[in-house]
């Protein structure tokens, strides 16, 4: 049950990603009073928390098994609780096992105010890399329902 797009998590961000145009997608997060850290703002890791997620989205897309190796952040503006924050990102290229995305988001609209930036490598693993690490009952559930994982799931398409 993933935190940034699992259905379950109370709290999470709930995040939607859909394909855009070229090695692109697209998604929204509505900020809750639950994503706080100073007083009626985001918490800044959460932000992060969903670059990770929707430039992680892009993998999937291509069918590449990857993890973050590095993920950096440059916030421009403070963003409120209440609004809604619409992503973009893309991959910029591949190098061996290495991806490159980066990503924007911009508020209460695809062409609104930039509030923040993100770049990030991924890694291309092995899927064993998910069986080897994670704790064994997670990774058991996955084995037994994978249609319930979203990511092995097909893409979701436009809307
Ligand atoms: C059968 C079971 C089925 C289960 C199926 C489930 C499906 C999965 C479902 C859903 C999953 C996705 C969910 C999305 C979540 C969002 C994404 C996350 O948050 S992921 C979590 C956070 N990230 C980590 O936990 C990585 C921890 N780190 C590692 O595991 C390793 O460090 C890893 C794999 C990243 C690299 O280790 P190496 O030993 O494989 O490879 P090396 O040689 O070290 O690196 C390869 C290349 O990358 C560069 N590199 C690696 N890390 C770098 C860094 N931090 N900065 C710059 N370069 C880096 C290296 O310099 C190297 O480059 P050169 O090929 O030599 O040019």
């Amino acid at each position: 049950m993933c935190f940034a797009c699992g259905d379950e998590q109370a709290n999470g961000l709930h995040l939607r990603v859909f394909a855009a145009e070229g090695v692109a997608v697209t998604a929204q997060f509505e900020v809750a009073a639950a994503h706080q850290g100073a007083p009626g703002l985001i918490h800044g890791g959460l932000l992060t928390l969903a670059f990770d997620e929707v430039m992680g989205s892009l993998q999937w897309m291509m069918r590449i098994p990857a993890v973050t190796g590095r993920l950096e952040t440059d916030f421009l503006r403070p963003i409120p609780l209440g609004r809604t924050v619409h992503f973009a990102a893309r991959c910029r290229g591949v190098h061996g096992r290495k991806l490159y995305h980066c990503a924007e988001g911009r508020l209460d609209g695809p062409d609104g105010e930039p509030v923040a930036r993100a770049s990030a490598l991924f890694v291309e693993v092995r899927l064993d890399h998910f069986a080897k690490h994670g704790r064994a009952e997670e990774v058991q559930a996955v084995l037994d329902n994978p249609g319930d994982h979203r990511t092995l799931r097909a893409f979701e398409v436009n809307p």
